[in-house]
């Protein structure tokens, strides 16, 4: 709570979400959503002391290339080497310091490091999809990457995921983490991607796709995206893990 001025209570501000920011936890046409939706009305968990105050990964323990996901191998991975870079910002605008953003995404061939994805694209052996940086003071980060191909998946006949970075962010302690995706200026495969047409709001889903940032490209070098991710308010991202509030 604010301190009281001479005449009256500054009380702090809080912007709703609209209403469609957010994928329904079932999602009609997502087909897994259909499996793992919550069928009971949920439950809330008050955050005990432990829960607020856990360890959190300081910046100390990033390693030099963590955020160069080209330089993590002897040789650089194949595919078209992209900056993406943006802010991490609260309701007002202002950039959130010091918070932990980890990303992963598949090779330029639409292939994960990942058990569960054997579909007929290459691996590639420099190339491992993961990376992680802290916010600067004015919230800022960077990623060096690679951009991911398109991949198919079973949901529907000849269903295919627009290319897309996954994004998580921390707060102020791992129970409070929000989990979001990126995707590319006019990729071909959005009218047919249940997990994109799942956002209700069509503004919430456009500020899903990054901006083509000519002035952070780098001659002979690298193009250039930028993703800002917005925590809450009207401008708020769209979050996979977010849930409705009880009025
Ligand atoms: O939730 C899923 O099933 C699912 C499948 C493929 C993806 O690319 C993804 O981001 C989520």
């Amino acid at each position: 709570m604010a301190a009281p001025t001479s005449d009256k209570l500054i009380l702090p501000r809080y912007r709703r979400d609209p209403e469609g920011t957010h994928p329904p936890l079932d999602s009609p046409g997502y087909r897994s959503t259909a499996l793992r939706h919550p069928k009971q009305p949920l439950v809330l968990l008050p955050q005990m002391l432990t829960e607020v105050t856990g360890p959190l990964l300081g910046p100390g323990r990033l390693g030099e290339f963590d955020n160069d996901l080209t330089r993590q191998h002897a040789e650089e991975p194949q595919g078209q080497r992209i900056l993406v870079h943006g802010r991490l910002l609260d309701g007002d605008g202002r950039g959130i310091p010091n918070s932990l953003i980890e990303i992963w995404q598949a090779n330029a061939g639409g292939r994960y490091r990942h058990i569960g994805d054997n579909w007929p694209a290459p691996l590639d052996p420099n190339f491992d999809g993961v990376g992680r940086t802290i916010t600067d003071s004015e919230g800022r980060y960077e990623f060096t990457t690679i951009k991911p191909g398109a991949y198919p998946w079973k949901n529907h006949d000849n269903a295919w995921r627009p290319a897309h970075i996954h994004f998580s962010v921390f707060g102020q302690a791992f129970t409070q983490r929000l989990v979001t995706q990126m995707y590319f200026p006019d990729d071909p495969l959005f009218f047919q991607d249940p997990i994109f047409n799942s956002i209700p709001d069509e503004k919430a889903r456009q500020r899903m796709i990054s901006r083509f940032d000519y002035s952070r490209t780098t001659d002979h070098w690298a193009l250039a995206f930028e993703f800002d991710i917005v925590v809450r308010g009207r401008e708020q991202s769209v979050f996979e893990n977010e849930e409705e509030e009880d009025e």
